[in-house]
């Protein structure tokens, strides 16, 4: 079998898939946390492997950037490749003075000023994507056993990278925590086929004060994000 935008046959992706945007991070997570990975897609070069960590199967997917792109490979994977536990590790900019840059943020819900909740579910309807509450609670948990440094509430999923029209002080004072581009999409499709997810990310860089990470520490400097996504993954009950 195949998708219109993954190659692999049925049994080569596993129930639980880690979800980078980026190609070569995906490359880097496979190479790195998992063993025996194997590529199983390479379409588009959105890469995906599969590989054991702590001897438990593990994907790990590369998902694009921006909430059409996401769609696509989650409808794929949870529709045409009964994948169950989808943990998004991406990157994203603080938007509050105490989120620092490397500062891990556990995203416990995801605002979006995307049209995918206008889209599914008509005028009038502000549906709430939220994570799974055990993947929440084991990732809080283990972030605290291991002295991390993170942040848990409400991450902003927007459209546009480059967005000087959005009033980011409105949302700051509604005690949103950093932008990216992908978790509400991840998060509204996971309730639709009865799955578990979870957003992970680091701060790569920060609105207020300017701070940036380079582009080769975004693709593979961010190992604890990884490593507390895959203990989630395979301690949460
Ligand atoms: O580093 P990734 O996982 O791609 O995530 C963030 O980085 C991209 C923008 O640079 C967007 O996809 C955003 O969500
Ligand atoms: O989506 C993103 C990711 C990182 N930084 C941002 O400002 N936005």
């Amino acid at each position: 079998m195949a998708t219109p935008h993954i190659q692999a046959e049925k049994g080569e992706i596993a129930s639980i898939v880690l979800l980078p945007g980026d190609p070569l991070r995906a490359k880097f997570i496979a190479e790195n946390f998992l063993e025996d990975a194997k590529l199983y897609n390479s379409v588009r070069n959105t890469f995906g492997y599969t590989g054991t960590y702590k001897g438990v199967e593990i994907s790990v997917q590369a998902t694009g950037m921006g909430m059409p792109s996401m769609s696509i490979y989650a409808n794929e994977l949870m529709r045409d490749y009964g994948v169950k536990t989808l943990i998004r590790v991406g990157t994203t900019g603080s938007i509050r003075e105490e989120v620092k840059v490397r500062d891990i943020v556990i995203s416990q819900a995801a605002s979006t000023d995307s049209n995918i909740i206008r889209t599914t579910f008509g005028d009038g309807i502000f549906y709430a994507p939220i994570s799974d509450f055990g993947l929440l609670r084991k990732s809080v948990e283990l972030a605290e056993e291991e002295g991390l440094t993170y942040h848990v509430g409400n991450t902003f999923g927007e459209d546009r990278f480059y967005n000087d029209e959005m009033n980011k002080d409105k949302l700051r004072e509604y005690n949103l925590l950093c932008l990216e581009m992908e978790i509400p999409a991840l998060y509204m499709l996971a309730a639709k086929y009865n799955c578990r997810a979870l957003g992970i990310l680091t701060v790569s860089d920060h609105l207020i004060t300017g701070e940036q990470t380079s582009s080769d520490e975004r693709q593979e400097g961010f190992g604890k994000m990884v490593e507390l996504a895959l203990e989630t993954a395979i301690q949460a009950s």
